[in-house]
């Protein structure tokens, strides 16, 4: 936790659509007039990808199955704290990007599949921004949750994941349906060891629940739309919360517990920024009375 140098981290699984509620947060980073610097996830995996099948070969003829990107030990988080803590005191720090494809390495210069170079983050920045899988791990070695501030959970239900996933890894990364479904396959004991348990450290989670038939998400044509689909929202401390306000502002809404509203999907956006944009304002004006 810093006042001075906040931290906004944005957890979920692979397909969840951190990238996409990063797009929210941008549009509330430029109204508000905060500057952000951006990290995300993908940086701090161990391995490039060639260097992930070695390894996944390695541990698969050692008797090893569950080793996937959501292993704890198939990323750098020792280092991903330090650039959290680091952040926390000095307000800088270091990262690097992952390249997916072609179209990210025309931009950073890069294969498809590795990293680019560490690099600074720029001065002056207002708050950091994580976007990835582990930004709300607490174990007894790593306590990445302990430097967020604010600690957002993406998590659609497992169904409706598993399409944004298939459909996004078949669409944008080329792979097939069989490849991405073994993926999902080897990262479900770590789904269940590390990255559920996340989700009981941050402080907002967003679950997008579809309302139309998704029994075998491997057959699934399309993605749900946000029509067809209503999000939970769970305040972990729901002290200071403005429900009614909530409840009268999003059309359709209703409290389904005492820390919960559900909203129709369509709304999810509108719903981001009126819970958002207060939270980050608070952090925002906090650094700057302190300074
Ligand atoms: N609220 C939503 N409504 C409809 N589609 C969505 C929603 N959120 C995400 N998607 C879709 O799900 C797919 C995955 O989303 P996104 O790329 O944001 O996931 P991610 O969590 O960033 O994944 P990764 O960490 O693997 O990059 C995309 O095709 C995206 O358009
Ligand atoms: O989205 C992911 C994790 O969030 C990817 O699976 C990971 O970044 C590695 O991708 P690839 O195996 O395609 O190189």
């Amino acid at each position: 936790m810093s006042q001075k140098h906040p931290i906004i981290s944005v957890t979920g699984s692979s397909g969840a659509g951190t990238s996409t509620v990063k797009h929210t947060f941008d549009q509330i980073f430029r109204r508000e007039g905060v500057n952000a610097v951006s990290i995300e996830g993908d940086a701090f995996h161990r391995f490039n990808r060639d260097q992930m099948r070695a390894e996944l070969k390695a541990r698969v003829a050692k008797g090893d199955h569950t080793f996937s990107h959501f292993s704890y030990d198939a990323n750098e988080l020792k280092q991903l704290e330090a650039a959290f803590r680091e952040y926390a005191e000095t307000g800088n720090g270091c990262t690097r990007t992952y390249v997916h494809d072609e179209a990210e390495a025309e931009v950073w210069g890069a294969k498809p599949g590795t990293f680019t170079d560490w690099r600074r983050f720029e001065d002056g920045s207002d708050v950091l921004f994580y976007e990835g899988l582990h930004g709300a791990v607490l174990t007894d070695d790593v306590r990445i949750a302990d430097y967020a501030d604010l600690k957002i959970g993406v998590v659609p239900v497992i169904n409706l994941e598993w399409i944004q996933k298939i459909h996004r890894d078949k669409a944008s990364r080329g792979y097939t349906t069989e490849a991405v479904t073994d993926v999902i396959l080897r990262r479900m004991h770590d789904y269940v060891h590390c990255i559920c348990p996340q989700f009981t450290n941050t402080d907002i989670n967003f679950q997008r629940v579809p309302t139309v038939d998704t029994s075998n998400p491997f057959v699934a044509r399309w993605i749900p739309t946000p029509d067809e689909s209503m999000v939970v929202i769970r305040f972990k401390d729901p002290r200071g919360i403005d429900f009614s306000y909530l409840v009268s502002m999003i059309h359709d809404s209703f409290m389904s517990r005492a820390n919960s509203i559900v909203i129709p999907g369509n709304k999810l956006d509108l719903a981001m920024q009126l819970i958002l944009t207060p939270m980050i304002q608070r952090l925002v004006e906090r650094r700057r009375r302190i300074l």
